[in-house]
């Protein structure tokens, strides 16, 4: 356990692994039994398997990693023991590394609570993926941590993410409001938010309402978001930016050597994002 010091400690060494990996990447862990290569489906703990090396492949290129729970809770018992196994094998071997548990959940406030102890007591993850439906009550119990970071969905990658969050409300789309909104709330320092890279166009004025908050950025790779058209105006002087890809680099390839292409997927987003951090 990190000290009180942690909310700023958190940030801090997320800025300084960035700067010292010249990347600003995070891999998604979206484990899919039917993708992962065959060899690997007479190991014990196939989906533990698949990570471990992804991870000890690609850690000097990434600054995170985000297990969607979805790809554990679908084989139920043994899914969240691997998911267990890869947070644990994260924090032990590379500490650095600040992990994200895609698990986009957010209810009642006591309910929430106890979302929370079980992503960051029990698994220990630094941060959550965190939906806004719900309001203040509903997000405030993650945000109470003080030493972990909860991400708001703000404007996601998905097609239909402007159904709702592209609505008009008053003057603002949702979105927007969503943003500004969180702001108000207790501890909003601890507050990242997610915005797709699909939604380019939308990052300039999303940096007018949340100049300095760290924003994961979903979308890069399988879905055909661009990393440059992000940046330029997602950055900040901080990078300010974690750009997650998880298809298009954990299943680059799909035999024996799949843990090459994985670590040469990773590296050539790396190479790109060094370059921009350079400018
Ligand atoms: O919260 C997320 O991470 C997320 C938000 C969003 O707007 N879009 C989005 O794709 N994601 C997640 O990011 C990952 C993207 O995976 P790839 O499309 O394979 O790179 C998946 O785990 C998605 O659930």
């Amino acid at each position: 356990m990190r000290n009180s010091l942690f909310e700023n400690m958190n940030k801090q060494e997320l800025i300084t692994q960035i700067q010292q990996k010249k990347s600003f990447l995070c891999i998604g862990l979206d484990v899919d039994l039917a993708k992962i290569p065959t060899h690997l489906l007479t190991e014990e703990d196939p989906i533990f398997e698949f990570n471990k090396q992804i991870i000890d492949a690609t850690h000097h290129l990434a600054v995170a990693f985000k297990p969607n729970t979805a790809f554990y809770e679908a084989y139920g018992l043994k899914g969240w023991k691997a998911l267990e196994k890869t947070i644990n094998y994260i924090n032990e071997n590379y500490p650095e590394i600040f992990t994200i548990a895609d698990a986009k959940r957010g209810d009642i406030g006591n309910t929430s609570s106890m979302y929370a102890k079980a992503f960051f007591e029990d698994l220990n993850f630094d941060s959550i993926t965190v939906a806004p439906y719900m309001g203040s009550d509903s997000v405030e119990p993650f945000l109470a941590f003080e030493n972990k970071t909860t991400i708001l969905l703000a404007l996601t990658s998905n097609k239909g993410g402007l159904d709702f969050q592209g609505l008009k409300t008053g003057n603002n789309e949702l979105y927007k409001e969503v943003l500004k909104t969180a702001l108000t709330w207790k501890n909003s320092e601890n507050l990242m938010f997610v915005v797709g890279a699909t939604k380019a166009e939308y990052f300039a004025e999303i940096r007018k309402i949340v100049p300095n908050h760290f924003l994961l950025v979903p979308g890069v790779g399988a879905q055909g978001g661009n990393l440059q058209d992000v940046c330029k105006y997602g950055l900040t002087k901080e990078c300010g930016l974690l750009i997650n890809s998880s298809r298009g680099i954990i299943y680059a390839g799909n035999d024996e050597n799949f843990v090459k292409a994985a670590q040469k997927a990773a590296y050539i987003l790396q190479q790109e994002m060094a370059q921009i951090l350079s400018k």
